[in-house]
């Protein structure tokens, strides 16, 4: 008999009935099609929290704007993000103490990172010039070639994104980059591994599984003679020579008092593998939907390739500003039509009760049963959406009510009225769309990955045509239980043809 049914019993549930073991049987045909029946569990009871049985865990859901909004607002002390996300990857046995316990990387990618965006863009620019002769251009002709989507994606989001975090010389270092590109998944795939393994075994597990990964002892050893350079730098008087990248921003961020003056090398390390966690995952995932949205559309192609020609100088990506990729509202529009409908999973936002905690409308959450929101039921509601399970790349720029000709004076419409449209851009939030969260934790490097995602579709466009080999078909997503992977497959290259250009 289930614990945390009984604890929740007076909400509504759709199980197989009151009998003993009725849970475990709903839990598992929960997670055969955990998307389906998280839907149909919606549609029964949207206005109301419901339970949903899901793998030996009672997850109190709840779909409407009023709890969403509530959701994402209550305190971290009574919610905690940190403790759901513990408990759902069990960090703590694979990769370590440290790698929950400490979080100075936010307030670096919140302040730091988001302050010195349009400076460092140029950097970012010349990796994906860069990224693109040397990883794409090398291996497609005149011809179609077909390329495999997830490793291009992979290596170009984390090429150009450490081009920010740690600088030119490890972006391209080998062994930096395959520990960075494997290192979310391995955890993820680590984490549902310890979660199914009885609870006094799995700090035996956890020390076994991080002896053989070593993502902590590797990224100790490629940072730590930059690090101590850079202190050194630092205690005599010669800061000026630190690059200013991620990893200088989590050095400067302040330490727990007189007894530790600097942070050890040690713990920097294990920022930097946090930050390429939270980084890295997400965009490389939206980045490889976004290819297979347009591959297999191609009809978008000449609508967002005829914006970015006229907002964008194609044969010199060194021109290209913040404000000029933020006038490419299409492309922002597409991306954020992808987001839309390809999260990661139906089961968004995850927290933990600290305590026994009342919601406003009386529903009481005990400690132990994670509440979580029902993402694909709102972002696939009609209710929010018109014709919501079909995909429009140029959905928000309708829905923000700009027109959907050429923006004809160099002002551009967005620029004439940012306010008004914040909600319909890629960064914005609403409670109808969470893709980068809301509230108390809504995403921080949300800024970050659109204008990284914005300026490697607009160079892809610009340079290439893709297509499907399956015409017009997009490869379905792999699902498992709550997870959703984009699909492994290929697409076709080929360099832009010069009657294109
Ligand atoms: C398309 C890419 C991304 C998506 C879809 C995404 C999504 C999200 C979401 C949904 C949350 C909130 C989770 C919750 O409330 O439970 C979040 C939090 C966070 N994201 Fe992102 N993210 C993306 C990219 C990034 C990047 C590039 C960075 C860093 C440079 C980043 C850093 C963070 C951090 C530090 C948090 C935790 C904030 C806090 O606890 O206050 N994210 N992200």
């Amino acid at each position: 008999w289930d614990r945390g049914k009984r604890k929740q019993a007076e909400l509504p549930s759709r199980g197989f009935g009151p009998t003993v073991f009725s849970s475990y049987l709903a839990s598992l045909a929960n997670f055969r099609d955990t998307k389906r029946s998280l839907h149909a569990f919606s549609n029964q009871y949207g206005d109301r929290r419901f339970t949903f049985p899901l793998l030996g865990e009672w997850f109190v859901m709840c779909k409407s704007r009023e709890h969403a909004r509530e959701h994402s607002n209550i305190a971290e002390e009574v919610l905690s993000m940190e403790a759901a996300v513990e408990k759902l990857l069990q960090s703590r046995y694979t990769v370590g103490e440290q790698f929950c316990s400490e979080t100075y990387h936010i307030p670096a990618i919140k302040t730091s990172l988001n302050i010195n965006l349009a400076s460092k863009l140029p950097e970012m620019l010349d990796e994906i010039a860069r990224a693109y002769d040397e990883d794409v251009d090398t291996c497609i002709g005149d011809d179609w070639t077909p390329l495999w989507a997830p490793g291009v994606c992979t290596s170009l989001i984390a090429r150009v994104s450490n081009r920010v975090f740690v600088g030119e010389k490890l972006c391209r270092n080998r062994h930096y980059r395959k520990l960075v590109e494997g290192f979310s998944d391995t955890i993820i795939r680590g984490g549902v591994l310890h979660a199914c393994m009885p609870r006094f075994f799995r700090p035996f597990a956890g020390r076994l599984f991080r002896f053989i990964f070593g993502h902590h002892r590797r990224m100790v050893r490629l940072l730590s003679a930059e690090i101590v350079e850079r202190q050194n730098n630092r205690a005599t008087g010669k800061v000026q020579r630190n690059p200013n990248d991620m990893l200088e921003w989590l050095i400067e961020q302040p330490c727990d008092g007189p007894a530790h003056p600097e942070h050890t090398v040690e713990s920097l390390a294990m920022r930097m593998l946090n930050v390429n966690f939270v980084a890295l995952h997400t965009t490389t995932k939206t980045f490889i939907h976004v290819l297979y949205d347009l591959a297999a559309r191609p009809e978008y192609l000449p609508i967002l390739r005829d914006e970015a020609q006229s907002l964008l100088d194609p044969s010199n990506l060194a021109s290209w500003t913040k404000e000029s990729l933020a006038r490419c509202i299409k492309l922002d529009s597409f991306v954020k039509e992808s987001l839309r409908l390809n999260g990661p999973g139906p089961i968004w936002m995850p927290r933990l009760p600290t305590a026994e905690f009342r919601f406003s409308d009386g529903t009481v959450v005990w400690p132990g049963n994670l509440v979580a929101i029902a993402i694909t039921a709102i972002h696939e509601d009609e209710v929010n959406y018109a014709h919501a399970k079909e995909f429009d790349g140029l959905r928000f720029v309708k829905m923000a009510g700009i027109c959907a000709q050429e923006p004809d004076s160099d002002v551009g419409p967005l620029q004439a009225d940012p306010e008004l449209k914040w909600e319909h851009r890629l960064t914005g939030t609403s409670p109808t769309f969470l893709a980068f969260g809301s509230g108390r934790h809504i995403c921080p490097g949300r800024f970050f990955a659109s204008l990284e995602l914005k300026s490697l579709l607009a160079g892809l466009i610009l340079r290439y045509d893709v297509r499907m080999a399956d015409e017009g078909v997009r490869p379905p997503d792999r699902l498992l239980g709550p997870v959703s992977t984009p699909a492994q497959a290929k697409v076709l290259f080929r360099k832009r043809q010069p009657k294109d250009c």
